[in-house]
């Protein structure tokens, strides 16, 4: 069986362009779709297996990176966006029309994440992203209806294309949470 895991990443991502400065994210509307300028590279490119972020059709994962708030603008059809949910950590706004998710906030200032932005940069068309260096939440597929028999398989085809699979985040993502944690538990390892 061959294993596919996003259109974009399935194609074979192109290296990101060291020059890169950030492109445009259009959604999948034909008419007046709505348009988000995001004005730097983005960092933390992954594959996403969770229920919440917005794939493709078919696809068994999200592609999704980060970027600072400051650079991300919408910048046409701003009235077609909707929060999914606005419980979640993550306040991803949605095209109501078409179901994009066009970027995701959060706005609880003490997250380890605050301030930065969630999106998708296969809705842009300019090359040089930084692409996907790992999957995360990837037995979550199985809440979203994967087979959980064929999740060896899923696992050894995402290492086979360099990106190392994990049931969380990816430990530099996890520690960069843990330390953040400790900091305001005043844990913080200060140095023997
Ligand atoms: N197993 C859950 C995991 C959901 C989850 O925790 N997603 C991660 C990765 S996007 C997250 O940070 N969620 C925060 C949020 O959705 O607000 C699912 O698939 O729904
Ligand atoms: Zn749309
Ligand atoms: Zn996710």
């Amino acid at each position: 069986m061959t294993v596919h895991i996003h259109p974009a990443i399935d194609a074979g991502s192109p290296p990101a362009d060291a020059d890169f400065a950030g492109g445009t994210l259009t959604c999948h509307c034909t008419t007046d779709p709505v348009t988000v300028r995001i004005g730097s590279q983005v960092a933390h490119n992954h594959a996403c297996g969770c229920t919440k972020c917005w794939k493709p059709d078919g696809a068994l994962f999200a592609q999704i990176a980060v970027v600072s708030r400051e650079n991300v603008a919408v910048t046409a059809n701003e009235q077609k966006l909707q929060v999914t949910d606005d419980s979640a950590t993550i306040r991803r706004h949605a095209c109501q029309v078409c179901g994009v998710h066009m970027y995701g906030r959060i706005e609880n200032t003490a997250h380890a994440f605050y301030g930065l932005d969630f999106v998708h940069t296969e809705l842009s068309k300019e090359t040089g992203w930084a692409p996907p260096g790992f999957a995360a939440f990837v037995s979550s597929i199985i809440e979203a209806g994967a087979d959980p028999a064929k999740m060896g398989e899923v696992r050894a085809h995402l290492e086979s294309i360099g990106l190392p699979p994990y049931d969380v985040l990816s430990p530099v993502l996890m520690d960069a949470i843990a330390t953040h944690t400790a900091k305001a538990s005043g844990k913080l390892y200060q140095g023997a």
